[in-house]
């Protein structure tokens, strides 16, 4: 019984870490993806460009932030496509994905990440399990399938 209540009490407890994720949509329709930095959670999975919102900023500024700091280049217009959330042992997040069709800047990985532009279905992986719905979209709006890797999820 007690355990049970400290359990519910840590799960109700467990608060979203939001975060902005951007995907980059090249004219020829490939998106970018890059490779998570060595010491993250789930480092050298493949994801898109984003993280975490930092206190008072919006999605749009974080993710401008964001990617000037891990790509080093300026984002045009970006605004929320999708929202969702997964729990992951280390967090539980919730994903405000925008599309981004105009940027300025030469790519350059600030944090020793790989980059790879990709159309679909992608070539790389691992991919971050949180990443499986919107490649689903993305796939469903290309009239391609998508099949997440069970393994993973
Ligand atoms: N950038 C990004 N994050 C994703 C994706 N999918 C997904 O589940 N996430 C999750 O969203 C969270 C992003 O946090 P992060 O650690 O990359 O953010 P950050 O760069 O601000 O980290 P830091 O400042 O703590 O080092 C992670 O828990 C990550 O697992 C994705 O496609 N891109």
């Amino acid at each position: 019984m007690v355990v049970e209540a400290v359990a519910s009490e840590a799960a109700a407890a467990r608060k979203h870490t939001e975060v902005a994720v951007g995907i980059l949509v090249r004219h020829d329709g490939a998106l970018l993806l890059s490779t998570r930095p060595p010491g993250k959670p789930y480092a050298g999975y493949w994801e898109f460009p984003g993280g975490k919102l930092e206190v008072g900023e919006t999605v749009e500024q974080a993710l401008r932030r964001e990617l000037v700091e891990e790509l080093g280049v300026a984002i045009g217009p970006a605004e929320v496509w999708k929202v969702t959330e997964h729990d992951y042992p280390h967090a539980l997040v919730r994903l405000h994905w925008c599309k981004v069709h105009a940027w300025t800047g030469e790519f350059e990985m600030r944090e020793g990440q790989a980059m790879a532009w990709q159309q679909l279905p992608l070539d790389v992986s691992p991919v971050l399990p949180g990443a499986y719905p919107v490649l689903q979209w993305l796939s469903e709006e290309r009239g391609i399938a998508f099949v997440p890797p069970e393994s993973d999820s």
